[in-house]
């Protein structure tokens, strides 16, 4: 399946060549294909924090190379590049809140330079470590995919119906996606009668960016209003409904795009399997649960803008883009390192430390 899965990679968001980073404006897709050139930290944070650039593990991959970016910039300007390299891990860390993989990487990054040794050129180690970070999650979620096939073919060895909610493909990765990876397995395993995708709003990534995804690889695939959910569990036979995720607390809690929540308690209301896909940088063992993840709030006018008409003015706005599914919601959760059935806090222990627990 691994090299089936390679064979059918077409999409590509995040371009690093020569020092200098090119992301695929998402905001532009499906309509337009439009690159944008990121040359600083600063440039990377607008991109992030701007969703030209979105998804859990790209802001990660790219926030390494903003660094990789912002540590050339410091050493031309001479003086004390760890001082003011500080400065770039500020921007790039208050670029999003909620997405652990940024953190986990600026974390990478900084270990990286603790580990620098004598006469060792920071530079090309940054590089080389931003360069393993984007490889890495490629590679990581080529492994998730198998292991969600093999759950969903456990299942069922028939063609079924699958439901994915936001985007968590190759857009939203170093390369073919987390949640949509599972996907795409399936499809390649015979095992997908149709994808069903929520909209996603208020940034539609549903919509336009896996939808557009899955067309081009000709994976059946049909769009729903996120309103609609309910309805279609209740007259569509679904078998399993796959998500991403942004973090992941200790006891199994799973942050992930405004609308995941709901789309549980539906699942567990209509006996449907319920499947995290998400690789272990974004567990954050700090967190006991899902209570303590910051869930980002954005601007109004993403909400009350659609197509560049207002639908309304001056009027208050509730618009968080993230909520919490309770881990006792969630059947397993699917990692690099293995899967969690019915996840808890030891659950997420046992497979960090390669523990079995049966
Ligand atoms: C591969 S997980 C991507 C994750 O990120 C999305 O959020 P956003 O588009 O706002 O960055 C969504 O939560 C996905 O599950």
């Amino acid at each position: 399946m691994r090299e089936r899965l390679l064979a059918t990679e077409k999409v590509k968001s995040i371009d690093w060549c020569e020092g200098r980073l090119r992301l695929l404006d998402q905001r532009r897709l499906p309509m337009q294909e439009i690159w944008q050139t990121c040359d600083t930290a600063a440039d990377v944070a607008s991109a992030i924090r701007e969703m030209v650039v979105r998804g859990a593990p790209a802001i990660g991959i790219c926030a390494a190379y903003g660094l990789a970016m912002g540590l050339r910039t410091r050493l031309a300007e001479g003086g004390d590049w760890r001082l003011a390299l500080e400065e770039d891990f500020r921007l790039l860390a208050e670029s999003r809140p909620t997405a652990a993989n940024l953190f986990w990487a600026l974390r990478q990054m900084r270990e990286r330079l603790e580990r620098l040794k004598p006469g060792e050129d920071p530079l090309v180690a940054l590089e080389a470590q931003a360069a393993s970070i984007h490889a890495s999650d490629r590679e990581a979620n080529l492994t998730m995919a198998q292991f969600g096939l093999e759950l969903i073919r456990k299942h069922r060895g028939s063609p079924q119906n699958l439901l994915t909610h936001c985007n968590t493909g190759a857009l939203a990765s170093g390369g073919f996606g987390t949640a949509l990876g599972v996907i795409r397995a399936a499809h390649l395993g015979g095992l997908v009668e149709c994808v069903y995708v929520g909209e996603t709003r208020p940034w539609l990534q549903g919509s336009r960016l896996t939808a557009w995804e899955l067309q081009g690889e000709g994976v059946p695939v049909c769009v729903h209003a996120d309103s609609a959910a309910a309805h279609l569990l209740k007259t569509r036979a679904i078998s399993w409904i796959i998500v991403g995720a942004d973090r992941i607390a200790a006891n199994g809690d799973v942050a992930n795009k405004i609308g995941t929540y709901s789309l549980a308690v539906l699942a567990m209301h209509h006996g449907v399997r319920f499947m995290v896909v998400a690789s272990t940088s974004a567990i954050d063992l700090t967190l006991e649960s899902g209570d303590d993840i910051p869930l980002e709030e954005r601007a109004g006018t993403e909400l009350l803008e659609v197509n560049g008409q207002r639908c309304a003015a001056d009027v208050e706005t509730f618009n968080p883009v993230f909520d919490i599914t309770p881990a006792d919601l969630i059947d397993v959760i699917v990692t690099e390192k293995g899967v969690v059935e019915r996840p808890s806090t030891a659950g997420i222990e046992a497979l960090l430390s390669h523990r079995r627990l049966h």
